[in-house]
């Protein structure tokens, strides 16, 4: 097996002059004298099979250099590859998206010379991923996933890519105006709910949407979902809470309730709404949700 790096780069991610920065990453790799062959992506989910093929030519540490939806394919990659245990896999992050969120649960600085010092030192944590399965396909995720609000928030934020980060403000404003709730059946453990809801969500890590915290207590290692339930809460609740929607105190909001799980159902009743994955778009309807405990290694500060 190589002890050597995989390095998937996805050239359009971020805002930021790519090849500029590739430059900077092979010589700051080089100076750490950390041993590395790369590939980059040609199309949408191309991550899928680079992985694939680099874990068959017998790599088990790989690189993920974009945002979240680059690392959200190479995990993609990683599960659904039949070459190696995941466990036996590692993956560290160099951060070039406009979002990353998943490397601010583990406060992963948005810097490559400080991400490249964290990959020399190699602390690794095993962490859980997520299951997540529609009418029609199965998608992995690492950090948080849900429907309802934050779905629609995340196709919306597609068409509005060109703003940076200024997209998810419009994207989110876009969500108060013009998002309509959907009469859930939430079904878990021995509870059935039935409610008019905002959103569900499910969290593995911390921070979704650019920032933002909707999940109580997350711990990323304990084979637990968590989840929240955002119910009735309107427009007004939004823009008043907002300061509490990055802090994370917005889950105490008597709206909210938050549980943990192994495997939840989310059936919509009355719309189809937008699914979300690790701030990618998946499907629309009806979800199934499962956690694989302790699936993959990452690359952490400590
Ligand atoms: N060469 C490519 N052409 C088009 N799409 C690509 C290419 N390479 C990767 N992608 C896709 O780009 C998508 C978005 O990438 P990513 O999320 O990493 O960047 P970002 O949007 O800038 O960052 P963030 O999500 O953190 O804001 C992923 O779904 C990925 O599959």
């Amino acid at each position: 097996m190589s002890t050597s790096w995989f390095i998937i780069a996805n050239p359009i991610s971020g805002n930021r002059n790519f090849s500029k920065q590739w430059k900077e990453i092979q010589q700051l790799l080089n100076n750490k004298k950390i041993d590395f062959s790369f590939a980059f992506t040609k199309f949408s989910k191309h991550e899928i099979e680079l992985v694939d093929t680099a874990i068959q030519q017998g790599f088990r540490n790989i690189i993920s250099i974009g945002g979240d939806g680059t690392l959200h394919n190479v995990v993609n990659g990683i599960m659904m590859q039949r070459y190696a245990k995941t466990s036996d896999i590692t993956i560290a992050v160099i951060p070039q998206g406009t979002g990353n969120d998943w490397i601010k649960t583990y406060n992963i600085p948005n810097n490559v010379k400080k991400a490249i010092e964290i990959i020399h030192k190699k602390n690794i944590i095993l962490q859980d991923i997520g299951v997540l399965e529609t009418d029609n396909s199965t998608v992995f995720f690492n950090n948080v996933a849900g429907l309802g609000y934050d779905g629609y928030i995340v196709n919306k934020l597609k068409t509005l890519k060109s703003f940076g980060s200024l997209a998810y403000i419009l994207s989110g404003i876009a969500g108060l105006l013009f998002y309509k709730k959907t009469v859930f059946k939430i079904i878990f453990d021995d509870k059935i709910l039935e409610t008019n809801c905002l959103m569900t969500v499910f969290g593995i890590c911390k921070f979704s949407g650019g920032g933002m915290q909707f999940t109580k207590n997350v711990n990323s290692t304990d084979g637990l979902l968590d989840v929240t339930i955002a119910k009735n809460l309107n427009i007004l609740d939004l823009i008043l809470n907002l300061p509490k929607l990055y802090s994370g105190k917005i889950v105490d909001h008597k709206k909210l309730e938050t549980y943990k799980t192994k495997a939840i159902r989310v059936v919509p009743k009355t719309a189809k709404p937008f699914i979300q994955a690790d701030g990618e778009v998946i499907g629309t309807g009806e979800v199934q949700v499962k956690i694989i405990e302790k699936a993959i290694n990452f690359v952490v500060t400590n």
